[in-house]
């Protein structure tokens, strides 16, 4: 039998599909102890609330393939840890070549608001791009009775601050859809943007530890934005 084009022999179909690589946005999320980082990251990429968490350490990947405007891409999720004893060793792996970062605070804690100015001034001290897209996130928004930051001076810091402001709850089923447009607005942005290079882990030298196993999940949702 004859070779196929170029000398390679006839296989089946698949193979003569071009491949298409998967781009992989690096999304990390940063704030306070105790705000709840890891359970909206556990949400988004679960889509469960997890009974049970304990302090980060380093970090926890998690990550979720989404689907938009017919392209594939991988939002891998950075649960980074909020007390310093567990991050100081980390903070440099967290901020390189980050394409979007989500600043979370705790609705019924004005003190995890306050402290969001240090974790703003530790990002722009690790030379992120004024181009990469932030949020802001105030969690915990089911505790109706014992909110202690009005949502006008949130959104007042974050008008401030060029973010968009989103007030969710990890915890409440019924805001599921609100946790999601958070990381889907980022993605949408970031494809819009110029186009990313792919790349993974490849390289990775931390010591993270995985709490949880990662959660890879997949979903085709609008655009939110
Ligand atoms: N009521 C309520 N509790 C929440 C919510 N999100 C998280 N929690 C609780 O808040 C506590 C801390 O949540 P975590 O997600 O572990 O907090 P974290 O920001 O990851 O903390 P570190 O890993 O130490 O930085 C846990 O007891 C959660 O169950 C929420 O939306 N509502
Ligand atoms: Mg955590």
């Amino acid at each position: 039998m004859a070779a196929g084009v170029g000398g390679r022999p006839p296989g089946p179909d698949s193979s003569l599909e071009p491949y298409v690589q998967t781009r992989i946005f690096k999304i990390i999320v940063i704030g306070d102890s105790n705000v709840g980082k890891t359970c909206l990251t556990f949400r988004f990429c679960g889509g469960t609330f997890p009974g049970q968490t304990e302090a980060t350490i380093g970090v926890d990947f998690r990550e979720k393939t989404v689907e938009i405007e017919g392209e594939r891409i991988k939002v891998q999720v950075w649960d980074t840890a909020g007390q310093e004893r567990f991050r100081k060793s980390m903070v440099e792996h967290y901020y390189r070549n980050v394409h979007a970062v989500v600043f979370v605070y705790d609705v019924t804690k004005m003190s995890s608001f306050t402290n969001l100015k240090t974790w703003i001034e530790e990002c722009n001290g690790h030379s992120v791009s004024p181009t990469v897209p932030r949020v802001l996130v105030g969690n915990k928004c089911d505790l109706k009775d014992l909110i202690q930051v009005p949502s006008s001076m949130a959104l007042k810091f974050a008008d401030a601050h060029n973010m968009l402001l989103f007030e969710t709850s990890a915890k409440d089923p019924k805001e599921s859809q609100n946790v999601d447009a958070i990381f889907m607005c980022l993605a949408c942005r970031l494809k819009a943007q110029r186009s990313l290079p792919c790349r993974d882990l490849e390289g990775w030298s931390g010591q993270a530890r995985r709490l949880e196993p990662a959660h890879t999940t997949s979903s085709k949702t609008s655009c939110p934005c």
